[in-house]
């Protein structure tokens, strides 16, 4: 188990490789068009590819759970050989899984993601705050035993998530986004040694000027926000820069489908994946 936590070990991979996460999301139609089966094996070959062309350059890795549990038993495994091989390789992944849930099992779907040795440990998971932010509470303590970390969605990149997100308190005025970050940043403070924080937020590249809409101000935040939406959803530099303003935040620019439409063959993809770093540093400086 590593002895540095999760968001300094990012913060050093970010400086090494640039601010890109690589979304391993083994859709139907990327199967296809890497004429790989829509199988269990098929995923498990999408996801080993994406590992040996990019692992050694990229910063961190986002496998997508549903994609694998379609495929039953045979689905997971291909998912936790993956995780497994990242962990050998000593590359970073975040499992998106988007759970949440009340306490109590909270506790089990992060013994399930964040303990050392089990079949889906992850350096971080995606987590959804919609029963409250205090409700992940065994989930960031577990993290924080193990080094571990968690990115919760805040301002998500799909338009609906607006109707919700957006939403401000009848109490004090605080939108939800912006509470979530609140809260989320108390557990930064607590948890997090060092200057980067382990607990993230999940803001969307294609979310436009929202975060100053809905009062969510990224200069109180130390933890890294992962920004999903680039290429297939849209969102190019500059859109991330109109999202993140300057001094740009710790961003982690995700793609997924436009990388792998780079592939099969790796040079493809390392052609894709450069394309996006140049773009998301272009824009984050
Ligand atoms: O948590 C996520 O990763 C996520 C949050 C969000 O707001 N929007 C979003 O698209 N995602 C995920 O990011 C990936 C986006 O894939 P592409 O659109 O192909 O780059 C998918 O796996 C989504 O589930």
């Amino acid at each position: 188990m590593s002895k540095t936590n999760f968001g300094e070990r990012l913060a050093a991979k970010v400086e090494e490789f640039g601010p890109v996460c690589v979304g391993v999301d083994p859709h139907p139609a990327s199967l296809a068009s890497w004429q790989l089966s829509d199988s269990a094996e098929g995923v498990r070959n999408f996801a080993f590819e994406m590992l040996n062309a990019l692992g050694d350059r990229v910063a961190i890795f986002k496998p997508q759970a549903a994609l694998f549990e379609r495929h039953g038993v045979a689905g997971m495994t291909a998912l936790a050989d993956f995780l497994g091989a990242c962990r050998e390789e000593g590359v970073l992944t975040i499992l998106d899984a988007k759970r949440g849930d009340i306490g109590s099992t909270m506790t089990a779907y992060a013994q399930a993601f964040m303990t050392p040795g089990a079949d889906f440990e992850a350096d971080a998971v995606t987590l959804s705050p919609f029963l409250g932010v205090g409700s992940l509470q065994p989930a960031f303590e577990l993290a924080a035993e193990n080094n571990k970390g968690a990115f919760i969605l805040a301002l998500t990149s799909n338009p609906e998530g607006a109707s919700i997100q957006h939403c401000v308190s009848a109490v004090d005025s605080v939108s939800v986004a912006a509470r979530v970050a609140q809260e989320v940043q108390e557990r930064n403070n607590l948890l997090s040694e060092g200057a980067h924080g382990s607990f993230g937020l999940v803001v969307g590249a294609t979310v436009g000027d929202a975060a100053r809409r809905v009062g969510l101000d990224f200069s109180d935040f130390t933890g890294p926000l992962l920004a999903p939406g680039v290429g297939a959803q849209g969102a190019g530099g500059k859109e991330i820069r109109e999202v993140f303003g300057t001094p740009a935040p710790f961003v982690l620019a995700s793609a997924s489908r436009s990388v792998a439409a780079g592939g099969p063959q790796a040079t493809g993809l390392q052609e894709a994946f450069s394309k996006t770093v140049l773009e998301a540093k272009g824009a984050l400086s």
